[in-house]
């Protein structure tokens, strides 16, 4: 039986997120929602959770000590990763000595920390399909794994990044230098390692939300929302929409896939699965322990989005994973890099039926950098997939 206190007494029932960005803050708003005390860290100030929590905190995450202290100053009762780049053993070391609770689990940080861990758990251990990949440390071992058998055309990613940065496709011989620089140049934390993946042609791609909580038994049991398929360029997410129609052979080989690797990787909370799917063949791509960007359409499709279901799921509470309606979701990007950015067109945005709107309110813009999102419901995912185009393309951000 889950107990909850009242924020800033000292019963409080207290979280504190790692990472604070777009996701992190819907988490913190549905914890708020609970009555839950609240702790928003990142690397910078005002990341866009840290302005909705009760208290904002800014350290290196991926620097073991500061973690260490910040943790055992706040004692907080979960902590809740949010982004890949955190000091993952400190997790590990604090969650044995019994001084927190990670979600879903410190190994879990650890193994999805990186494409390694996560790939090797999937394919090696659990024998699940994947892309044929080699990992790689320099320039002359990514030539050697591309002619040893990964050939053309493969994908080269920083064994550490996030939302594609780092990320580029290789097609002949002539990529190869270029892809080896990008990737040591985009990973959030610099490593000098990189995966090459072989090129899987698919049909489409999914995110399979799957949610660990506990049952009325007092059991975990597991739930599955509706796929999401999503569009992807240069290995970021643009536009995302649910559901999307599958083969039935094709959705249960999805749900196998994700039991899988989630069961393995255990705890409490929702995970993002992602898989590329051609005909009845799916792939199984990588997962994130925590929500997922491609599942923000959920803000306006889930009678529980996908941030409430982590909030509920964590804190033990009961779970829906139900649809209430179709709907989009569609990128806004920064467009300019300048700090304190404004944005122009949000009520012809709004005007576009059914539609709604997230400005994450992140202090500083660059070209590439997600500031916003549109959401769109309606009857069917193809008008909502262009109304939230639509009205994604209506919103103008612009230097002050
Ligand atoms: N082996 C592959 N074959 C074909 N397409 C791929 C392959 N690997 C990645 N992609 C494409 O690039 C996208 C991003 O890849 P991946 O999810 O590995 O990157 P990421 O940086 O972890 O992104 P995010 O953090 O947004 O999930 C995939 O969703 C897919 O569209
Ligand atoms: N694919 C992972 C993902 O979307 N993560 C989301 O992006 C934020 C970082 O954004 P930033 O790079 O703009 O600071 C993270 O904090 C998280 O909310
Ligand atoms: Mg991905």
């Amino acid at each position: 039986m889950t107990t909850l206190g009242t924020p800033l007494s000292p019963h409080a029932t207290k979280v504190m997120l790692l990472g604070s960005g777009e996701l992190g803050k819907e988490v913190l708003i549905a914890l708020q929602r609970l009555g839950v005390e609240t702790i928003a860290v990142d690397r910078y100030e005002n990341a866009p959770g840290q302005q909705v929590a009760h208290h904002a905190r800014t350290i290196t995450m991926s620097d073991p000590a500061q973690l260490k202290a910040l943790i055992e100053s706040e004692r907080p009762h979960l902590v809740v990763p949010e982004i890949e780049a955190i000091a993952t053993p400190m997790l590990e070391e604090l969650e044995a000595a019994g001084t927190v609770r990670v979600i879903p689990t410190a190994r879990a940080a650890r193994l999805t920390m990186d494409r390694e861990g996560i790939r090797v758990l999937a394919a090696e251990t659990l024998g699940l399909p994947t892309s044929p990949y080699k990992f790689c440390n320099s320039l002359d071992e990514l030539q050697a794994a591309i002619d040893a058998g990964i050939g053309y055309p493969c994908i080269v990613k920083p064994v550490m990044s996030s939302s594609g940065k780092g990320q580029s496709k290789i097609d002949g011989p002539a990529d190869v230098k270029k892809a080896w620089d990008y990737a040591m140049a985009g990973g959030r934390v610099s490593h000098g390692r990189v995966i090459v993946e072989g090129f899987i042609d698919f049909d489409y791609e999914i995110t399979q939300l799957t949610v660990r909580s506990v049952g009325a038994d007092g059991q975990i049991t597991t739930s599955f929302c509706d796929p999401i398929g999503h569009v992807q360029v240069s290995g970021d997410y643009v536009e995302s929409w649910q559901p999307h129609p599958m083969h039935p052979a094709a959705l249960d080989k999805s749900r196998q896939i994700a039991k899988a690797v989630t069961d393995n990787l255990g705890g409490q909370g929702l995970f993002g699965v992602e898989l590329f799917v051609k005909g009845q063949d799916v792939w199984f791509s990588e997962v994130s322990p925590r929500p997922h960007d491609t599942g923000l359409v959920t803000l306006c499709t889930q009678h529980q989005s996908e941030f409430e279901l982590h909030a509920r799921a964590i804190l033990g509470l009961p779970v829906d994973t139900s649809l209430r309606n179709p709907g989009a979701s569609a990128v806004i990007y920064g467009g300019v890099e300048a700090q304190g950015i404004v944005f122009d067109g949000v009520e012809e945005a709004l005007r576009v039926p059914d539609t709604d709107l997230r400005l994450f309110g992140k202090p500083e813009s660059f070209v590439k950098r997600r500031m916003g999102v549109a959401l769109a419901r309606a009857a069917d995912v193809d008008t909502a997939r262009s109304n939230a185009k639509l009205a994604a393309s209506k919103v103008k951000p612009r230097e002050a």
